[in-house]
Formats: structure tokens, C-alpha cells, sequence
């Protein structure tokens, strides 16, 4: 019987690395090579000694300090290939030359140029040249995904009796399906049976490569190549987060399959990769993606609230996220618009609860994502409400081309009645004070403006706040504007100081005190 522990091979330092644009320098490999082996990885495959001198000191150096995972180099069935594989792993405890040759017919044909006859005496050369370096050798059967299934059982044969310990079948061009590969992998068993380890190395051309990894696990497959956040030649690799969760989330259908990832790093080493190579997973990406744990619908919002698994099969905090995250925005409900409030200190009874919720429906209609600093100028607009005595209905605003005459037009409700008007004015802001000052029957003078985003984006809350003396009363009252408009928040603020002016002269006069100019 095969072992049930899962070998992880992480080949984000090799085959990641061939993802166009990833390019990593030395230490930038030696940084995730050490969190690879903090994660736990049985074998990481550091990179193509030959490929340059570059690659094969990051090798060496990384040989040299990555003390409890094996360090593995790829070589081409080539001598100096093998060579330098077997030079730049010598410093580690742990090592493995990873040596391969393709055995499709199209490869064999047009690449390679050689019989099928040359490609096994190669392949058994390589191996018994690598062995002369160290004892555990992997051998890839490059294209094993289009090969000859006969065919492969002859390489393979010739090269466990030159010596290799642990035989890859890569579907280099992501061609096969789950239950083709599956089937490849079972009849490769029952021929290798346990002479060596069968492995599968699987690309994601359509998008199979994980599922096509998993596949091969009732078959027989004992290793996994895989790597950070997906990377890899052309749609990349099996992402190693993906198929370690789906191992561990399915034991109803794995076990007693396990691995020896230690899955609080993965997030982390998630990160790291992401950083170094600057390409970061697809927002939706499975595991890693920065939507993978959050919710954004209310209905979804409130499962979650009440019972966590409603809508989540992993815990966020088990792969080393933080938590999950409610993301506030135009699907959000009340209860999670209420844990947020809560979460940020505000305890709001239910009337004022619901009207900050509408608030907020409306400005999420407007914003893509509604950040806790929106919410929490969203509250303090609630909180320091005074009567709408003159209610903004709508803004028109003209163009303001050099030349132009800027104007604005406004319909302003009072006591009911809706009232439409338009001003021109040095500046658009000009006609907009003006205008509201024609319509409500005032003369405002502007003393101070101001106006800030609450968040960033080009669709950030504008905040403005004014200072504005009516009807050359002093002192002057202050009005605060808030909307992904500007100028709709300029208005707002405008009409909020009117507001709280007459405000406070309703409450002079009916103290009698309005006459004595106070
Ligand atoms: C499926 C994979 O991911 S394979 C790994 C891919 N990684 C890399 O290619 C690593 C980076 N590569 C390189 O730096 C270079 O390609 C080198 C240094 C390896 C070789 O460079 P060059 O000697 O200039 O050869 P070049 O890359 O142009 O061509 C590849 C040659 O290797 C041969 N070859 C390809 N694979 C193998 C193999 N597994 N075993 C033996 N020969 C091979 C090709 O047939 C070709 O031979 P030819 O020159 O006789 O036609
Ligand atoms: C070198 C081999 C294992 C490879 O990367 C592939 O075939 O995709
Ligand atoms: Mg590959």
C-alpha cells in the first residue's frame, strides 16, 4: 500500500517562476524559500541550475540554508544540465536531482528529433548520471499527458532500474481531463506498483489542473507538483493552497490521505509570493483571492452573522487570514449594516438605525464599496441632523468652459412646495449660492469652505463644510455637505448652514429675543 501522506512538491521557485514577468532575484528566492519551509513543504524544487549563473546560485544558496525541506534542481537529460543540478544542491541535508525527457510523439518528433528508442536510452543515461550525485532522483516524462501509455511504461521501467525514486507524469499543456488522468495514473500504478512514487504535475491550460491533481489521488499518485497562488508557464500550475484545502476540507473523501502543510502559513506565503513577483492572485481566486472570504450580500451577510458555516466551508483564520470580511455595499442588509455600526462603536435606536440605512443604500447605489469611514460620516450626518426647513431636490449645473457664463439651477422643497430656479455666477460655486439664495429668500455670505474625501478612489465621499453669514448675522453658522458629488455636497452644505440659521432664529423669536439683533 502506498504512504497516506501526500508529498508536496512546490515548484513556485521553478515553474512559477517561468510565468512571464515573474522573474525573482536571489534573495527575493531565498525569502520564499524559506517560507516555503515554514509552510511545510516536502520538496522545493529551487530552480534550472543550467538556465544561467543566476539561477544556479540561488540554488546553492538556497541549498545551503533551507535545512528540513529536500532541494530539488530540474536538468535536462543532458550532462551539463545534470552536472550543474548536482553541483548547486551539493550544501543541502536534503536533496534531489529532478531530470526529465518528453514522450509524446509530437515532442519526440519535432522537438527533440529523436526515436522513440533514442529517448529511452537518453532518459536511463540521465538518470544513472544523476544518481552518481545523490540518491533520490525524479524523472518527468515531459508531455506525458499526449504520450503513449505503453510507451511510458518502457521509459519508466529503464529508469527505476537506473535508479529513480519518484516518477512524474506531467500534463505539461493542461490537455486532460480529471477522469483521463485518473485513469492514466491507475494504469501507471498497477505497473510501478511501489518500485517508485508516482507523481502527477498537472497544468491549468483549461482550468483543470487542480481537479486533474486530486483525480490522480485514488489512482495511486503520492506527489503533487504544484505552486503558490497558481503560478506557472502559460495558465500556470495546480495552486499547492488549493489542492492542500481541498485534501484537508474533504476528509470525507480523502482520508486517511493527509499532507504535511502546516496550513496557517499559507496565507502568508501567499502574500509573500504575490509581493515579490507583483502578480497577485485573481480577486476570486480559490483560497487566496482577497474575495475568498468575504460577503457582500445581505441575505448571504446575515448567515454568516448568525452561524458562520452557513456560507463558508473554511475557516478564514485557519489558513492565517485575520478573519473574514463583510464588505458593505449596495446588497448589504440591515443586520450586517448593524454589526458594522457596532463593530465601530455606534449604538443607533431603531428609527435612527433605519435611516442611516437608507442613507447608506443610497450612497452604495453610488460607491462601489462602502469603507467604515464612509459609515461613520454617513452616522455623524445622521447624529448631527438639524430640520430640513429647505430640502435640496435637484442640481443642475452648466458646463464651465473658459468663455463660458457659469450657471446653476436648483429646486429647493419648503414647507412643501417645490421651487425651480437658475443664477449665473463668477464660478460654478458662485451661481450654486447664489441661486439657493435667490430661491430661499437669503443673502449668504461665504466664509470659510472646505472640502475633503472621507476615503480614497475616484468614487470617495466628498465631505465639504462651510461657514456662511445670513443676512449679515454674526456669528456665521456652519453647514456640512456629504455625497460622491462634490458640488451636490457644496449645495447640501450650503442649504444645511440655511438650515441651522433659521433654526436657531425660529428658536430666537419664539424666546423674543429675535428683535434685539442677538
Ligand atoms: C516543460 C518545462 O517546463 S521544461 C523547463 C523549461 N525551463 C527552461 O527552459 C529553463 C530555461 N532555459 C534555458 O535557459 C535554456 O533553454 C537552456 C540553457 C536550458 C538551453 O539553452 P540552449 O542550449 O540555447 O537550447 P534551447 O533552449 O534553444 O533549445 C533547447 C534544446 O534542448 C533540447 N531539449 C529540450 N528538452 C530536452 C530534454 N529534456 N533533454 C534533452 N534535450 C532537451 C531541445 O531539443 C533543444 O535541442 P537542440 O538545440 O539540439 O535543438
Ligand atoms: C519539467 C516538467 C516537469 C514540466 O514542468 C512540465 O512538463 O510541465
Ligand atoms: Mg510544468
Amino acid at each position: 500500500m502506498p504512504t497516506n501522506t501526500i508529498t508536496i512538491f512546490d515548484t513556485t521557485l521553478r515553474d512559477g517562476e517561468q510565468s512571464p514577468g515573474a522573474s525573482m532575484n536571489t534573495e527575493e528566492k531565498i525569502q520564499i524559500a524559506l517560507q516555503l519551509q515554514k509552510l511545510g513543504v516536502d520538496v522545493i524544487e529551487a530552480g534550472f541550475a543550467a538556465a544561467s549563473p543566476g539561477d544556479f546560485e540561488a540554488i546553492h544558496r538556497i541549498a545551503s540554508q533551507v535545512q528540513h525541506s529536500r532541494i530539488c534542481s530540474l536538468a535536462r537529460a543532458v550532462e551539463r544540465d545534470i552536472k550543474a543540478a548536482g553541483e548547486s544542491i551539493a550544501p543541502a541535508p536534503l536533496k534531489r536531482i529532478h531530470t526529465f525527457i518528453a514522450t509524446s510523439p509530437i515532442h519526440m518528433e519535432y522537438k527533440l528529433k529523436m526515436s522513440p528508442a533514442e529517448v529511452i536510452k537518453r532518459a536511463t543515461e540521465a538518470v544513472t548520471y544523476a544518481k552518481t550525485f545523490c540518491d533520490d532522483i525524479e524523472f518527468s516524462c515531459e508531455d506525458a499527458g499526449r504520450s503513449d501509455v505503453g510507451f511510458m511504461k518502457e521509459v519508466l521501467d529503464a529508469v527505476i532500474g537506473a535508479g529513480a525514486t519518484t516518477l512524474n507524469i506531467p500534463d505539461t499543456v493542461g490537455y486532460r481531463l480529471p477522469h483521463e488522468m485518473a485513469a492514466i495514473i491507475k494504469e501507471l500504478y498497477g505497473f510501478v506498483g511501489e518500485r517508485a512514487v508516482l507523481s502527477v504535475h498537472c497544468h491549468n491550460d483549461l482550468g483543470l489542473a487542480v481537479a486533474n491533481s486530486l483525480a490522480c489521488l485514488e489512482s495511486g499518485a503520492r506527489q503533487i507538483e504544484c505552486t503558490i497562488n497558481g503560478l506557472g508557464e502559460r495558465a500556470g500550475n495546480a495552486a499547492l493552497e488549493e489542492i492542500v484545502m481541498a485534501i484537508r476540507t474533504r476528509q470525507d473523501i480523502f482520508a486517511p490521505l493527509t499532507t504535511n502543510i502546516n496550513i496557517k502559513e499559507i496565507y502568508p506565503t501567499s502574500r509573500l509570493v504575490a509581493s515579490i513577483t507583483g502578480i497577485e492572485p485573481q480577486p476570486n481566486k480559490a483560497i487566496v483571492g482577497k474575495n475568498a472570504f468575504a460577503h457582500e450580500s445581505g441575505i448571504h451577510q446575515d448567515g454568516v452573522l448568525k452561524h458562520q458555516e452557513t456560507y463558508e466551508i473554511i475557516n478564514a483564520k485557519d489558513i492565517g487570514l485575520e478573519k473574514n470580511s463583510l464588505v458593505m455595499g449596495k446588497h448589504s442588509g440591515r443586520h450586517a449594516f448593524k454589526d458594522r455600526l457596532a463593530t465601530l462603536g455606534y449604538t443607533l435606536n431603531d428609527t435612527e438605525l433605519n435611516e442611516a440605512f437608507v442613507l447608506f443604500k443610497t450612497l452604495a447605489d453610488q460607491k462601489k464599496e462602502v469603507f467604515d469611514d464612509d459609515i461613520r460620516a454617513l452616522v455623524a450626518e445622521e447624529i448631527t441632523k438639524i430640520p430640513e426647513i429647505f430640502e435640496l431636490v435637484t442640481l443642475q449645473l452648466s458646463d464651465c468652459n473658459p468663455g463660458g457664463v457659469p450657471n446653476a439651477a436648483v429646486t429647493i422643497r419648503h414647507e412643501g412646495k417645490e421651487t425651480t430656479d437658475a443664477a449665473i455666477g463668477n464660478g460654478t460655486m458662485d451661481a450654486v449660492f447664489k441661486v439657493i439664495d435667490r430661491v430661499c429668500g437669503v443673502n449668504g455670505q461665504l466664509m470659510d469652505y472646505k472640502v475633503d474625501a472621507v476615503t480614497q478612489g475616484k468614487d470617495a465621499l466628498a465631505r465639504v463644510v462651510v461657514k456662511v453669514a445670513f443676512d449679515d448675522q454674526k456669528p456665521a453658522v456652519m453647514g456640512h455637505g456629504l455625497s460622491v458629488d462634490t458640488m451636490w455636497a457644496t449645495a447640501k452644505a450650503y442649504i444645511g448652514a440655511l438650515n441651522s440659521y433659521m433654526t436657531i432664529r425660529e428658536g430666537l423669536r419664539m424666546r423674543g429675543l429675535e428683535k434685539k439683533g442677538i
